[in-house]
C-alpha cells in the first residue's frame, strides 16, 4: 500500500519534507498540499504531480489523503493536529507540538479519547546516527550511572525576528528533547545564565545563554546556546557516566593538510547537519503509518518539551532555578 500523504505548509522545510518523501522514502507520495500562500503552495504541487487545495483543513479531511504532514508556522500547528485526530489520520508535525503546554494537552487527551495513537512531532535527532549510538551506549549501562551531559547548539547567525525566548523555544527544545530521550529521565528543574552578549548581533537578544538542566535521577546537563557564533552549525553532546563518557562524533569530513596546515570543515546549517536524521525519520514514520503503528517521538514528548520551554523561559525573566510542574503521564503513553 502507498500512503498517500497530505501536507501543510508549503514553506522551506514543508517543501524539504516534500521532496524527501518523493524522491528518498519508498511506499509514500504526496497527494494533495496546501499554504496560506496559496500560489507557493500551487507551484509546490505542481513539481510533484500533488493537488493544491484551498485550507488545511481541505487538506486533513480528504478522502485521497491518508496521513497528514503539518510543517506551518508553529501556532497553527495545534489546530491541524487536533483536526487530524478528529479525522482518525495518522500526523507528523514539525516542531513545536503547539505553542503553548495547554494546547499541547488538548492534542494527548484528543488522542487518548480517540484510543490509539496518531501523532508524531518531529523531533529527528532521535534518528541521528550519532546520537542513537550515544543512546545505546547508554542504555547498555557499561558507563555505569549517567551523571553529567554537556550540550552546544550553535547557529551562525539568526534574523533580527529571533528573540530571546526562542533560544529556548526554537532552537534548545531539540536538546530538551534529546535528554529527556537519551537518559529515559525527566527534567525537573530549569536554570539561564546570561553571560554577557556577543556585540555582533542584535542589542534585544540575550546570546548566548547557558541553560542548566536537572532531571528526576539527578543528572545535571548544562545547555550553550549560541545562535550568532559567525563560524558555522555546531552540535555538540556528551554525557558523563560513573566509569567513562560518551560524545557525540562530529559530522564526517576530509581532514586538509596543505601549506602547513591541517584542516576540515563545518557545517553551515541544519539542514545538511540533520538530512540523513530527516530521511530516516520519515522513512521510519511512513513504515509505522502503513503498520497502523507509531515508534518516534509523539504528543507525550510534545507537551513534555512544552512544559520544559515554558519553565525555561520563566528561568531567563526571573534569573532563578524554576521548578518543572508537568502532568503525570498516562498509562496511554508508556514505552
Ligand atoms: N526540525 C527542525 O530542525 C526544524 C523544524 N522547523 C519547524 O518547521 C515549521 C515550519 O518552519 P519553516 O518551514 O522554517 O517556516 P516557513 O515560514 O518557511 O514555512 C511555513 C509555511 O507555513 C505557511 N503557513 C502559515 N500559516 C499557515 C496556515 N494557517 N495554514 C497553512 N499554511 C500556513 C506559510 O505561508 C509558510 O509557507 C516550524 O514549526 C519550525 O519550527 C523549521 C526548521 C527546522
Ligand atoms: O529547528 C531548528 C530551527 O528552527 C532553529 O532556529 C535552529 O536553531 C535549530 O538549530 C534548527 O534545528
Amino acid at each position: 500500500m502507498t500512503v498517500r500523504i497530505g501536507v501543510v505548509g508549503t514553506g522551506m522545510i514543508g517543501q524539504d519534507h516534500i521532496r524527501r518523501i518523493t524522491d528518498v522514502v519508498t511506499g509514500a507520495e504526496v497527494v494533495a498540499v496546501t499554504d496560506v500562500d496559496i500560489a507557493r503552495a500551487e507551484r509546490v504541487a505542481s513539481g510533484v504531480g500533488a493537488r493544491a487545495l484551498p485550507t488545511g483543513q481541505d487538506v486533513i479531511t480528504d478522502p485521497l489523503v491518508d496521513a497528514v504532514v503539518v510543517t506551518s508556522w508553529g501556532p497553527t500547528h495545534a489546530e491541524y493536529v487536533l483536526a487530524a485526530i478528529a479525522a482518525g489520520k495518522h500526523v507528523f508535525c514539525e516542531k513545536p507540538l503547539a505553542t503553548t503546554a495547554e494546547d499541547c494537552l488538548r492534542i494527548v487527551e484528543a488522542e487518548q479519547a480517540h484510543g490509539r495513537r496518531l501523532v508524531q512531532v518531529g523531533f529527528m535527532r532521535r534518528y541521528d546516527q550519532g546520537y542513537r549510538a550515544m543512546k545505546r551506549v547508554l542504555d547498555d549501562g557499561d558507563l555505569g550511572a549517567p551523571l553529567l551531559m554537556h550540550c552546544v547548539h550553535r547557529n551562525p547567525t539568526v534574523p533580527e525576528a529571533y528573540h530571546s525566548e526562542m533560544a529556548t523555544q526554537d532552537t534548545a527544545v531539540h536538546e530538551i528533547d534529546t535528554i529527556r530521550w537519551l537518559l529515559a529521565d525527566e527534567i525537573v528543574s530549569a536554570q539561564v545564565l546570561t553571560p554577557r552578549r556577543t556585540t555582533r548581533r542584535f542589542e534585544h537578544l540575550q546570546d548566548p545563554q547557558v541553560m542548566l538542566f536537572e532531571t528526576a535521577s539527578g543528572v545535571r546537563a548544562d545547555v550553550e546556546v549560541f545562535v550568532n557564533c559567525q563560524y558555522g552549525y555546531d552540535i555538540q553532546c556528551e554525557t558523563v557516566g560513573e566509569t567513562g563518557t560518551v560524545r557525540l562524533p562530529d559530522p564526517a569530513d576530509v581532514w586538509l593538510r596543505q601549506s602547513g596546515r591541517l584542516s576540515s570543515g563545518v557545517l553551515q546549517d541544519w539542514k545538511r547537519r540533520f538530512a540523513a536524521a530527516f530521511d530516516l525519520e520519515f522513512v521510519e514514520w511512513v513504515a509505522a503509518v502503513r503498520e497502523g503503528t507509531l515508534t518516534g517521538p509523539g504528543a507525550w514528548d510534545g507537551y513534555a518539551a512544552a512544559v520544559v520551554c515554558d519553565t525555561t523561559v520563566e528561568a531567563l525573566h526571573s534569573g532563578r532555578a524554576v521548578e518543572v510542574r508537568m502532568k503525570d503521564r498516562p498509562a496511554f503513553y508508556e514505552s
